[in-house]
């Protein structure tokens, strides 16, 4: 599996902590940014990022900015992706198993790296359930594809 990650200025220390974590589990991933904590404005780095995924280069992405707010709704514009913010393990749970969520995003500002750790452990480890999840998510794609 190999994963986009990215944060902006505000996402930038916990993203180096996932990445750590993902060092260690011999995750593949790419890191598209940012190199810094230098100010930067979060669409240019989840729109980037979330077309990557959008695109098939990436299997998932992990996005982080101060609130995983702004990073969330940029991502979700990007056609074909289901951003997911979570700051819970049970939510990141059914972002993978109800919603074929393909983007996490998470606030380094909102929580700490362990509990962001086990939050990428859950997403990463969920399969999508299918069935009447499938019919849901499709008409969001529907939807997509009619506007
Ligand atoms: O979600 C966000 C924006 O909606 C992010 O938290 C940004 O990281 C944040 O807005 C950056 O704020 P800053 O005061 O410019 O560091």
């Amino acid at each position: 599996m190999t994963i986009a990650i990215a944060s902006d200025h505000g996402g930038y220390e916990l993203k180096k902590e996932i990445m750590k974590y993902l060092d260690k589990s011999k995750i593949d991933y790419k890191d598209m940014g940012v190199f810094s904590t230098e100010s930067v404005d979060y669409p240019d780095i989840a729109i980037p990022c979330a077309e990557a995924v959008a695109r098939g280069e990436f299997e998932k992405g992990i996005i982080i900015c101060g609130t995983g707010i702004g990073v969330c709704i940029a991502a979700n514009k990007v056609k074909g992706i289901r951003a997911a913010l979570c700051h819970d393990t049970f939510s990141a749970r059914m972002s993978r198993q109800h919603n074929n969520a393909n983007v996490l995003t998470m606030g380094g500002r909102v929580i700490g790296p362990g509990l962001a750790i086990d939050i990428v452990k859950e997403w990463l480890a969920g399969d999508f359930e299918g069935n009447r999840h499938e019919r849901r998510v499709e008409k969001i794609s529907e939807y997509e594809n009619s506007i």
